[in-house]
């Protein structure tokens, strides 16, 4: 199983969860390569059997600036045949807690993709939850294969 993980952090959440993920998955066997969202393309899923995208919300429950490029590639491509998964962190204060995952999950489905692990929201303030929450999606994501 190659997976490659999409990932954009601005306060290094979203990038801590990225390496929790693609260390746990690497620790398991499976050949990972993890990417800042502003050096890939969305072309480069092609070449993999699964994709997990990690992104944190921002504005009002939008995706991060840097993420809309590839949002809008990723939104033409046939992901048939592709497994995937999302991550991302937020802060519950927000009205759209994490919007952002359902946003990634939603596009991911309209072009084919399977979502296969249900997305990982992780509250800013319970951070110290992060490496447990992590582990589990990880394993979830070993044993859907
Ligand atoms: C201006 C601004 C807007 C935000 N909007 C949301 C939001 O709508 N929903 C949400 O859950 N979190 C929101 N957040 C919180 C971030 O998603 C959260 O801080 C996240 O941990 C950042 O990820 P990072 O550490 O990878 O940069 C916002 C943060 C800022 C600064």
């Amino acid at each position: 199983m190659d997976t490659i993980i999409i990932y954009t952090s601005m306060a290094g959440t979203t990038e801590l969860m990225a390496e929790m993920i693609g260390g746990k998955l690497t620790e398991a066997g499976e050949r990972v390569v993890i990417k800042d969202a502003l050096e890939a393309y969305a072309h480069d899923l092609q070449s993999y059997d699964r994709v997990l995208i990690g992104s944190y919300t921002w504005g009002d429950g939008d995706l991060p600036d840097e993420m809309v490029d590839f949002y809008e590639e990723l939104s033409k491509l046939d992901l048939n045949g592709k497994q995937a998964a999302v991550f991302g962190p937020g802060d519950s204060t927000y009205p759209h807690f994490a919007r952002a995952v359902d946003i990634w999950e939603e596009a991911i489905q309209a072009q084919g993709g399977e979502i296969v692990v249900e997305g990982l929201k992780i509250d800013r303030w319970y951070t110290e939850e992060l490496e447990a929450a992590c582990a589990i999606f990880s394993e979830k994501l070993i044993q859907s294969h």
